[in-house]
């Protein structure tokens, strides 16, 4: 790649740069100023000043939990770079870790930034920053995650001779490592030892039995090396397993395709901007940061910290990372809680400057005061927990709100149906209805939802999966989830869920309409010799899936869909079917056309996908599906005009076959991930469903935390969503890995692989038990709570030795026997 941003442009980062420009106003009047602004006037807090007025030459990190203001603060830490150290926003780079989290923080940066300048211009201020404040664009400060951070800023650098990089998503990648990695020739010649080897990895623990099996589960241990930074000359060593030396090869192979082709996988593009950092070649977007501030540091990875410190060192920029040990949740994303832990040791050793801090923070402006006692009790409940989290260990966070006088809900029954029956009839009457009432008595005021302007949004149903069916099991047909039956009891309702990860993209009603109509379009059965789909070499499952959307689409084309602007469906399907057949008709204007072009011009017809907000989120997933193929596909995901339409090799023929292949058949065995992220916000007037790791840093007035639905018995094969018996996956390829990861590996292994998995749940369901504003309400089957349940859950207060915290709590049985069910005193049962 060309070099653009040579260090030499910048003579300014090779010397110490003093900090900012001289002041538009003095700290001092900078706080009066937000005091006087209506929209923040109630914020900072004493702990929050101090984190405010950290000297910015000088790293700082702040420690808090959840609700204490950590983004809050860190927000207003931009303000004040702005205001007191008179940076431009563009000089400005704060980083989170969800798409949804970098929304929010984007939301409260123009809201308070746009308040606060017009207080400000209203203030004794020089007539030059009076005139800066009025221009001043808050949109221009450099925010969002980390990779789409990297996206936009090796995108946008390119010379215009270049061509574009393409970020590839976990589908392609895997489809690119099967046939391109050379993962294809080494499975076949070698299944038996890869097959022993990743079989740990698997769902099952059985050694993968198709390519696509081997791909996805290899896939993870390869992103590895390039997260976890892992010295894999040695990890392959001759020394070592042939399976080792086997995934080298296979993955130095794949790295070659993708650079060659200038494709990128999510962690190929982190280490791209690595790299130009370190080569001092900083992408335009970067290069004039002088302020870095990174949101849930928690989750930061290997190649994440590098990147950090060495754009902080480049740039000679303020640093601040804001984080909490307990809500660290992307360990299977590389995610190091250690790196955080001992942040102030490596920030010293690597810029050579001792941080500020660790600061704190330890008012919980969020959650009533029972919902903080409920979520300070849940972390500590475990002793075996204690050694994971920060040393020493950070102030107890206490809550700021008073009491709300709703006690925790916990709404158990003993199956899903009745469970999705009794919990819509709540949601009703809390957002529907006149509130909802303990038939006992025992909730004072009962709960209702804003009288003004509440609605189902203000709701949110959190769980680790939202899918709506079980994956199949053995052949069995899958099983409905609580989702699904919530799903359908609220709709006898007139009541909505938003949940478009909840489904797969293949089974859902218009989705297969929309597929079977472009089969029909593009690959008609009135071809010589039938469609082309259904005699290719894919598998029988993406020929199953194919058989029934062309089949739902004739049932829909029966309904005669009403002509859109006076065209028909079957105008536009027929024009298709003549360019690919014979090349002919009014489309054959043009030598070739994107597969996406088939589908949104069928969309007129299937209005779902415009107005409906799951269906937005599915048509953006077909889209991505045909744009991710372009990166990889024969005729990059377009339709070629046929030359010669009976040969089997000619060009438009092949290319339906392309899209067949590498669009429709990932579409078909459900290997497309949903985006539910590319909706700015979630309808008012639905219920979100979403899982625990969407909802870090977020807030709700209800939160409903799916606590085991699912574990009705003590199978062992949910037990490792529950009480885990072995280490996870991800922990086992840690411990794998650690040996070949310098510095990280030991760090990383001072707990063993099941205390980290135990660690993983404890912190989830904090996450969860700490979103809410108002009112926490606990749902799951009623037979995990008997008194002599044998379904461990973590969630519910199980401890890794094996006691059973909510049974310790529960009032001891009087007479000989015990009582059916634990209750304890800190929970209401509805
Ligand atoms: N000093 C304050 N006074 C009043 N409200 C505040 C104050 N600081 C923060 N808040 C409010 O408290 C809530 C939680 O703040 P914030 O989201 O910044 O916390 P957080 O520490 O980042 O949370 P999490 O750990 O869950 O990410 C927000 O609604 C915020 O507006």
């Amino acid at each position: 790649m060309q070099n653009h941003r040579m260090c030499d442009a910048f003579p300014l980062m090779r010397e110490r740069r003093s900090f900012g420009s001289g002041p538009i106003v003095t700290y001092e009047e900078f706080l009066r100023i937000v005091a006087r602004t209506g929209a923040i006037g109630r914020l900072p807090n004493s702990e929050q000043r101090v984190c405010l007025e950290a000297d910015p030459t000088i790293p700082t990190m702040i420690v808090a939990g959840p609700g204490s203001g950590k983004t809050t603060v860190l927000v207003l830490r931009v303000l004040r770079h702005i205001l007191v150290d008179h940076l431009r926003p563009e000089q400005i780079l704060i980083t989170t870790f969800t798409v949804k989290a970098a929304r929010e923080i984007r939301s409260r940066l123009i809201e308070w930034g746009e308040a606060l300048f017009e207080q400000a211009r209203t203030e004794p201020i020089s007539q030059a920053d009076r005139e800066f404040l009025a221009h001043v664009d808050i949109n221009r400060v450099v925010t969002g995650t980390l990779d789409s951070v990297c996206q936009e800023a090796l995108g946008s650098d390119r010379h215009a001779d270049e061509p574009p990089l393409v970020t590839l998503e976990s589908f392609a990648a895997s489809v690119i490592l099967q046939r391109r990695g050379g993962l294809g020739a080494s499975f076949r010649n070698n299944q038996a030892v890869l097959g022993a080897f990743l079989s740990p990895f698997t769902l099952d623990d059985d050694p993968p039995t198709t390519l696509a099996e081997a791909a996805n589960t290899l896939v993870p241990i390869i992103d590895r090396f390039i997260q976890d930074r892992v010295d894999v000359e040695s990890f392959g060593a001759a020394d070592q397993p042939e399976a080792h030396r086997i995934i080298r090869e296979i993955d130095s192979t794949y790295r070659r395709y993708l650079r060659e082709n200038n494709l990128l996988d999510f962690s190929g593009l982190e280490e791209a901007l690595l790299e130009r950092l370190r080569a001092r070649l900083i992408p335009i977007l970067l290069a004039d940061v002088r302020a870095v501030l990174v949101d849930e540091y928690q989750d930061t990875n290997a190649l994440q910290e590098a990147i950090y410190f060495e754009l902080v060192e480049a740039c000679q920029a303020s640093f601040t990372v804001v984080g909490d040990d307990d809500q660290s949740l992307y360990r299977f994303r590389g995610a190091t809680i250690e790196l955080f832990r001992a942040f102030i040791d490596r920030c010293r050793n690597r810029l050579g400057r001792a941080p500020a801090g660790p600061l704190y923070l330890i008012e919980n402006y969020r959650s009533t005061d029972e919902i903080v006692a409920f979520f300070n009790a849940f972390v500590r409940t475990d002793p075996n927990f204690g050694p994971a989290r920060i040393q020493p260990p950070k102030p107890v966070i206490r809550s700021n709100n008073g009491q709300g006088q709703v006690p925790i809900l916990a709404m158990f029954r003993p199956d899903s149906q009745t469970l999705a029956n009794d919990l819509t009839d709540f949601i009703e009457a809390v957002f529907r209805g006149s509130g909802y009432r303990d038939p006992q008595g025992r909730l004072i005021n009962g709960l209702r939802g804003n009288r003004e302007a509440g609605d189902l949004g203000d709701a949110v149903f959190l769980a680790s999966s939202v899918l709506e069916m079980q994956k199949p099991y053995f052949g069995n047909p899958p099983k409905a989830r609580f989702t699904h039956h919530l799903r359908n009891a609220m709709a006898s309702r007139d009541m909505q869920m938003f949940n478009p990860r909840g489904r797969s993209l293949r089974d859902i009603e218009h989705v297969e309409q929309l597929l079977g109509l472009v089969l029909l379009s593009v690959d008609p059965p009135d071809r010589p010799g039938g469609s082309l789909y259904s005699s290719m070499a894919i598998t029988n499952v993406a020929k199953f899936f194919m058989n029934r959307w062309v089949a739902a689409a004739r049932q829909f084309l029966q309904t005669n869909p009403p002509p859109v602007y006076g065209r028909t469906l079957a105008q536009e399907m027929s024009e298709w079917r003549d360019y690919c057949l014979r090349g002919t008709g009014d489309k054959a204007s043009s030598r070739d056309w994107p597969f996406l072009d088939v589908i949104y011009g069928l969309i007129p017809w299937l209005d779902y996908f415009e107005i409906d907000p799951e269906g937005q989120v599915y048509l953006e997933a077909l889209s991505r599906a045909a744009g991710q193929a372009a990166g990889f596909s024969a005729h990059r995901s377009r339709l070629v005009r046929p030359q010669n339409p009976g040969s089997p090799n000619d060009h438009g023929r092949l290319s339906i076959e392309a899209i067949i292949r590498d669009v429709l058949t990932p579409l078909a065995e459900n290997v497309i991930d949903i985006d539910e992220e590319i909706m700015p916000s979630v309808p008012r007037d639905r219920l979100n469903v979403m899982t625990i790791h969407q909802a870090k840093g977020l807030e709700f007035p209800l939160v409903i935390v799916d606590v085991g639905t699912d574990f009705t018995t003590n199978h062992p094969k949910n037990r490792f969503r529950r009480f885990p018996e072995q280490p996870s996956s991800t922990a086992m390829i840690e411990d794998l890995l650690a040996p070949f990861t310098p510095d990280l590996g030991a760090l990383r292994t001072q707990r063993n692989g099941l205390d980290r998995s135990f660690e993983d749940l404890i912190r989830l369901y904090y996450v969860a038990f700490s979103r809410p504003q108002s009112a926490l309400m606990l749902v799951g089957c009623d037979k995990a709570l008997r008194w002599t349940s044998n379904i461990k859950n973590v969630a519910l207060g199980w401890r890794q030795d094996e006691r059973w915290a909510w049974l310790d709590q529960s009032p001891r049985p009087t007479g000989r026997r015990p009582p059916a069910m634990v209750s304890p005193p800190n929970l209401l049962f509805v």
